[in-house]
């Protein structure tokens, strides 16, 4: 493959994920999203081995809420991602534009169960951490998850979120406490994303990063009214200050709140 087999159109995402474009292969007329990873600049900042690394793992990748990594190729500057192209876009910008800033049940359970079942995958596959928050997810065009891993893109610091170094929100107590983690963490991170779908905002979020981190820590949460009580069952069995207490995620994808709503 080759930039030729390409005709590229605009930039995905206003330029956050870095540089990011949709393009179509011409061939064919598959529209994918094109990503550019200069060469110079993985080299400056020593990150060619965890390219490579990341490459690898997302090669290996293959799950329906899991945004595919299609092929990639370089050129003397650059090397190309081809990346699924996922038609409804962040998922994040979904949320932000519902009425009160929130999903309702269905759609709220719907996307619980599919991250799950795209970490629980990931998981089987000795990969953790996919750096799980509602930056990180994308939507199809059928409305389906697409997990993407952003952790290579380059951020600008969106105005969503009040930090600016990004978000501390979704970070477990192991985490915050500087400990070594595991693959629990995801299933921390599964909870405070189901309470973000169903609330708008995450459970420990404070007006500074120090509240926040004590409030984690404390696992001091708050379930405004309108929350359902299968919904604060199944969060509260994920927000486990023990790590080992976290419920399975093959258990969240058969919890009963899960079942019936979604
Ligand atoms: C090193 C390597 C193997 C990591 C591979 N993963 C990434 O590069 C993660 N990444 C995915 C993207 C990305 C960003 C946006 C999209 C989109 C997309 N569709 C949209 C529709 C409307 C508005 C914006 C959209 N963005 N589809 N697929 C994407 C993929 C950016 N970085």
């Amino acid at each position: 493959w080759s930039l030729s087999d390409f005709e590229l159109g605009t930039r995905l995402g206003r330029g956050k994920f870095g540089r990011v474009f949709i393009a179509r292969e011409r061939k064919t007329g598959y529209v994918v999203a094109l990503k550019t990873l200069l060469k110079k600049e993985i080299v400056d900042n020593h990150m060619e081995r965890q390219v490579l690394r990341e490459i690898e793992i997302q090669s290996h990748l293959k799950h329906t809420n899991i945004l595919e990594l299609l092929t990639w190729f370089h050129d003397d500057f650059r090397i190309y991602l081809v990346l699924e192209y996922a038609g409804k876009g962040e998922l994040y910008r979904h949320l932000r534009k519902s009425p009160k800033g929130r999903f309702n049940e269905h759609r709220s359970s719907k996307y619980v169960y599919q991250v799950a079942s795209a970490l629980d995958y990931c998981h089987r596959k000795k990969v953790i951490h996919r750096d799980l928050k509602p930056e990180n997810l994308l939507l199809s065009i059928t409305d389906d998850i697409k997990l993407g891993d952003f952790g290579w893109s380059v951020h600008t610091p969106s105005s969503s979120r009040k930090t600016m170094c990004g978000t501390v929100d979704y970070l477990p107590p192991e985490m915050v406490q500087g400990k070594i983690y595991g693959t629990h963490v995801d299933n921390w991170c599964l909870g405070i994303l189901c309470y973000e779908f169903l609330v708008g905002k995450p459970p420990f979020e404070s007006r500074s990063n120090e509240e926040t981190y004590a409030r984690i820590e404390n696992v001091d949460i708050n379930y405004p009214c309108h929350v359902p009580a299968g919904a604060i069952d199944l969060i509260s069995k994920l927000l486990r200050k023990t790590s080992e207490e976290r419920i399975t995620l093959s258990d969240v994808m058969e919890h009963p709140w899960i079942i019936h709503n979604k």
